[in-house]
């Protein structure tokens, strides 16, 4: 069912084919220092990835996404709040139409221009679609875009791929990519249980969302919105604000590694 940002089927109609989309663990969220609570027991969190697990860049019309083969346990993710490794098997982008917005979380009322999320799924689980109807199941890393005049160089490599992938249904190849290259200097994060941000919005995500924000040039963020979120054969719609409002966090902690 075509779900989206905008209109009548926008986050707020997710529910009417998604009912998980109301449930009481929805992503993403508000983190406020008020409500945080510092956890000392958790540990810090290790990313060991392959450079050469990394396959394709694809514009499926919502997002830009990198594909990594995770057919084994070759890139992976470990400790933090995590109970073993997990599997990278994508990573993807949320950003907006404008620099004064874009990601999904939002820090004591601070909205970054955009936010990047490698997701992993816990190969205790026979496939990633066994993995997402775990409570266990799934980890994401969410980190920060923030706009700023001395941009990350890495992030160059993908946005030079941008070009490749303008309309929906693209997919090129994108070999010998370590992701951890994008990684702020910090590794302080928070940790909560959550759910997907897109349909089905299943509540199967570990999120350890990075305190520090990566820095983009607003060019960098101007490539992204030059996505199209049709194919070549449509109408040229510029994809931008594929971001979902934040959600209630009822009864949830939100704890976090640092004081
Ligand atoms: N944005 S998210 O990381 O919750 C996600 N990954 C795949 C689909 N939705
Ligand atoms: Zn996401």
């Amino acid at each position: 069912y075509p779900w989206g940002y905008d209109g009548d089927n926008g986050p707020d109609q997710w529910h009417k084919n998604y009912p998980i989309a109301k449930g009481r663990h929805q992503s993403p969220i508000e983190i406020n220092n008020k409500e945080v609570h510092y956890d000392r027991s958790l540990l810090p969190w290790f990313a060991s990835y392959d450079p050469c697990a990394a396959k394709t860049i694809l514009n499926n019309g919502k997002t830009c996404r990198v594909v990594f083969d995770d057919s084994f346990d070759r890139s992976v993710l470990r400790g933090g709040p995590l109970p073993g490794v997990y599997r990278l098997r994508q990573l993807h982008f949320h950003w907006g139409s404008s620099d004064d917005h874009g990601s999904e979380h939002v820090v004591n009322g601070v909205r970054y221009a955009g936010e990047l999320h490698l997701l992993h799924w816990n190969p205790k689980y026979s496939n990633y679609l066994d993995a997402v109807r775990r409570t266990d199941g799934i980890a994401v890393l969410a980190i920060f875009l923030q706009v700023g005049k001395t941009p990350k160089p890495e992030m160059k490599r993908i946005l030079e791929e941008i070009n490749a992938i303008k309309t929906k249904g693209k997919e090129v190849p994108f070999p010998n990519f370590d992701p951890s290259i994008l990684f702020p200097k910090s590794h302080d994060y928070w940790t909560y249980h959550g759910s997907f941000t897109t349909p089905p919005c299943e509540e199967c995500i570990t999120w350890i969302v990075l305190r520090e924000p990566i820095i983009v040039s607003s060019d960098q963020m101007a490539k992204l919105r030059s996505l199209s979120k049709n194919a070549e054969n449509e109408p040229d719609l510029p994809l931008v604000d594929n971001w979902r409002p934040t959600q209630p966090r009822y009864f949830r902690m939100v704890s976090a590694s640092f004081l």
